[in-house]
């Protein structure tokens, strides 16, 4: 493959026609220069049957007399514009039915319907996602990905993924294996201890990396074929699921300790043995082994934790907007005072990204980050965090303030919410505390004294129902001259007086698949903090003055293919930088050095797989 890509380019020949050279297994991967026919090792009802190769009523009558298809399906050959109309009559009823809007059971009934489609045709559904992303992320994604993960034992009809268990200690070596695709790029996994903000869900917790790979799919264009959700089941502490007869995982308590720890690292060995370049994804475990799992692998093997590094890459550059939109340079970020409620996996993540980009501005050293620390104040279950607090977690440890200071200011250790904001009068309260209405009227009220000219609020816990406020409760309280982010979708406010209260979505969707596809195409072994810190700075600059001014400091959804390539970019751009970088397929590292950036951005767009049916070969086994 490397030499084919020599003599394309040695043939003065555009990156696009790289893109065909290196993909000549994949299914469906369109260029510009059409389609490469698929090969298939099976025929009539059992291609209907899969997923990956089926077309429904759109195989032509060729390719139905080809593959013996002819008679099986209704005569009528459908474009596949005509075979989305139709399947959207179906999804579209149950938004006529449902008088009193969307509502929860509703959501559930698309997801359903869509899950269906996923089932039996993936090139179909992938179609539907991409074209109206908008529309059906909270459907795939949050908020509604929460409701299926809570029912997921009533919902479980089909198996998506593969499943780990205690039970299969010193098996997963060889069960790898049971996965059917030789090649796979991106796994998310999750042991299912913090979904969203919905807590232990145990086994149930699958849906989560379901959802967060239908985004890698649709956002990040990675081939639907190469990726793996993974549930590692070590039990449950969720006490209303091991009492329940249908919960569909272990009937047991969570392992902990090193026997927790001996079943993960059994896994990372398991699936990088079997496929060394993939990458992993770790998401919703609870805090007390994100950074412990974090901090075990992310120097050896291709991996990220989401909740913590994705995370915090969007609050920088939500944070870094609000700064634009308040008609200051960037650079003017360290002199915004930051109150934090949460101190978990994902606020302690924002609080250190946060803490080294204000470091960065201000000179890169030592004494610039000893005192980037005092601009934060973070507030969890307990109250405000100072050193005085007893069996302080380690992780918080930084951040707790000294109590001399907070005296001064009036404040003391476990002070509640309101207090600290009443008495600091912040730029920017940012929620990560999965407790929905914590920014509660008094809160806000208390807000109206920040010294900030246009305070922001990330209020970004998920799923809705778990948002520390609405924006209809903070345009309300506030006025129209606000920042306002959640973690899950709202609508935008209208404010009546012919302005609009800008609702952004500031959710770690918009790092992750650019993060996915940027480390694979660049083929870096790790994940460095330079390339979390280039794909925040790519997100960040992504947004134009006149829409930041606007308020809007993070883009539509409808955008997110486009953003998704330029993280991307950035991030192999910084790879090259770091020599981290090892060539992917017939790109080595050194003809990667030599790309430029738009070189870069071309090089990404083409590796973006996209939903096309391909024509369909049939060879023997
Ligand atoms: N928008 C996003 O992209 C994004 C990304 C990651 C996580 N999240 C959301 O953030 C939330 C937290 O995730 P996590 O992994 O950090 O969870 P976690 O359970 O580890 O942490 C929650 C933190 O909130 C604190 N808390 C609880 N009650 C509080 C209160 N009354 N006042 C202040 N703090 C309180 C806890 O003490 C803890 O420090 C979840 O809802 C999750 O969905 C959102
Ligand atoms: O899953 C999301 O929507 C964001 C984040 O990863 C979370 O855990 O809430
Ligand atoms: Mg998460």
């Amino acid at each position: 493959m490397a030499m084919l890509w020599k003599h394309v380019r040695s043939s003065s020949s555009t990156l696009k026609r790289h893109v065909i050279g290196t993909h000549l297994l994949s299914r469906s991967f369109t260029t510009t220069e059409g389609h490469r026919p698929s090969i298939v090792h099976k025929r009539s009802l059992d291609i209907l049957h899969d997923p990956w190769f089926n077309k429904g009523t759109a195989f032509s009558m060729t390719e139905r007399d080809r593959l013996d298809l002819r008679g099986l399906l209704p005569p009528n050959v459908m474009s596949t514009e005509l075979q989305i109309e139709r399947f959207m009559v179906d999804l579209k009823r149950l938004e006529v039915q449902a008088r009193d809007g969307p509502s929860d059971p509703n959501a559930l009934a698309k997801w359903r319907i869509l899950n269906r489609l996923h089932d039996r045709n993936e090139t179909m559904y992938y179609k539907v996602l991409i074209a109206r992303i908008e529309e059906y992320a909270p459907v795939v994604y949050t908020p509604t990905v929460g409701l299926v993960c809570q029912n997921y034992s009533g919902l479980f009809r089909r198996p998506r993924g593969m499943y780990f268990s205690a039970e299969d200690r010193g098996e997963m070596m060889s069960m790898v294996y049971n996965w059917p695709a030789e090649q796979v790029d991106m796994i998310v996994v999750t042991d299912g201890s913090r979904i969203l903000g919905l807590g232990d869900l145990g086994v149930q917790g699958i849906g989560i990396a379901i959802g967060k790979l239908d985004l890698y799919v649709a956002a990040a264009g990675i081939n639907p074929q190469r990726v793996l959700p993974v549930m590692i089941d070590v039990g449950t502490n969720n006490e209303a699921l091991l009492k329940d007869p249908l919960y569909l995982g272990l009937q047991q308590h969570r392992l902990d300790g090193d026997d927790y720890l001996a079943v993960i690292d059994e896994f990372m060995e398991a699936v990088f043995t079997r496929w060394p370049n993939v990458i992993v994804q770790f998401e919703d475990f609870q805090s007390k082994w994100a950074f412990k799992l974090l901090q075990r692998y992310r120097n050896t093997y291709r991996m990220f934790n989401d909740d913590v590094q994705g995370t915090a890459g969007v609050a920088i550059a939500g944070l870094l907007g609000a700064v634009r939109a308040q008609g200051r340079p960037m650079i003017d970020f360290p002199k915004q005072k930051i109150v934090v409620a949460g101190a978990g996996s994902a606020g302690i993540g924002v609080l250190n990204a946060a803490r080294k980009t204000m470091a960065r501005m201000l000179g890169n050293n030592e004494v610039a980050f000893e005192s980037a620390k005092s601009q934060f104040w973070v507030v969890d279950a307990k109250g405000l965090i100072t050193q005085g607090r007893e069996d302080i977690d380690p992780d918080a440890l930084p951040f707790a303030r000294k109590l001399k200071e907070m005296d001064r200011q009036g404040l003391r250790e476990g002070a509640s919410l309101v207090e600290v904001v009443k008495q600091v009068k912040p730029d920017v309260l940012l929620g990560l505390s999965a407790v929905g209405g914590l920014f509660s009227k008094e809160v806000l009220e208390a807000l109206k004294d920040s010294t900030s000219t246009r305070p922001a609020i990330f209020a970004m816990s998920n799923p809705t129902k778990n948002a520390e406020c609405t924006p209809e409760e903070a345009f309300s309280i506030l006025g129209d001259n606000i920042i306002f982010a959640s973690g899950s979708p709202f609508s935008n406010v209208d404010l009546g007086n012919g302005h609009i209260g800008h609702c952004n979505q500031g959710n770690n969707m918009y790092l992750f698949p650019g993060i996915g596809l940027g480390t694979l195409l660049s083929g870096s072994r790790i994940i460095s903090d330079g390339m979390l810190q280039a794909a925040a700075e790519r997100l960040a600059a992504y947004m134009s003055e006149e829409e930041v001014v606007k308020g809007i400091i993070f883009p539509s959804i409808s955008r997110i293919r486009d953003i998704t390539k330029e993280v991307a970019a950035a991030v192999i751009k910084e790879a090259v930088e770091e020599d981290l970088a090892e060539g992917y397929h017939g790109m080595d590292a050194r003809e990667m050095r030599k790309l430029s950036e738009s070189e870069i951005a071309e090089y990404v767009k083409n590796h973006m797989w996209s939903p096309e049916y391909p024509t369909l070969v049939y060879k023997q086994d």
